[in-house]
């Protein structure tokens, strides 16, 4: 299972590359990169990028692929998985729990769905913290070619599995904190500490 990390966006929230931005001295992308290392069922991580800041995230010694859509999460997805099956991350997601993706990762396997994908009670998805089939590219191609970017949409209308998260432990969910503002930065201190 790859583990692949979107990092294409502008920060237009946070007012500038905020993957790059240090905290403590690290890049917050490297936060994000070392919790998924420690993910049992992830044998590889790959960084989507756009063709703009590709070189830059080379540094961080990890396969960069180019995002050529550029259309959000979906195209990134959409790139992820012309390497195979999936496990997709937002770049910005420092507190990732790697049991918690293990345990996706497990539920994708046992399920063989198209896509494995957390949902909080009101209906509400995180497409990017779940697990997704090379088979769901096809799926995902017809609406690109339509100009149809709505991934909670997509995984709505494909046969995708759905994890409760509300029935999982409750500190599991710091696994989708993710930093837009420089507001959120405060809110880091259990990486500060
Ligand atoms: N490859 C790729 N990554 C993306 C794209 N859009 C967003 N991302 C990444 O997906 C993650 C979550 O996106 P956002 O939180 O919206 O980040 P962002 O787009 O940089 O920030 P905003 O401009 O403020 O929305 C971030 O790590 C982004 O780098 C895209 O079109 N392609
Ligand atoms: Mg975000």
């Amino acid at each position: 299972m790859i583990g692949a990390v979107l990092a294409g966006g502008r920060g237009r929230r946070f007012g500038g590359d905020k993957l790059l931005f240090r905290i403590n001295g690290k890049p917050l992308l490297l936060y994000t990169l070392e919790k998924l290392e420690r993910a049992e069922k992830i044998d590889e991580i790959v960084l989507v990028a756009s063709k703009e800041n590709a070189e830059k995230l080379e540094g961080f010694g990890y396969e960069v692929l180019i995002d050529g859509l550029m259309v959000g999460p979906m195209g990134g997805i959409y790139t992820a998985l012309s390497l195979g099956d999936a496990f997709v991350v937002a770049g910005d997601m420092p507190l990732l729990v790697p049991e918690f993706i293990d345990f996706i990762v497990e539920r994708f396997e046992e399920t063989k769905k198209l896509a494995c994908v957390p949902r909080w009670g009101n209906g509400y998805l995180e497409p990017l913290h779940a697990a997704y089939s090379s088979s769901f590219r096809g799926f995902l191609e017809e609406r690109i070619k339509s100009g149809n970017y709505a991934i909670n949409r997509a995984i709505r209308e494909s046969d995708a599995c759905y994890i409760e998260i509300e029935k999982l432990p409750e500190n599991w969910r710091e696994s989708f904190f993710n930093v837009n503002t420089r507001e959120d930065l405060g809110r880091l201190s259990p990486l500060i500490f």
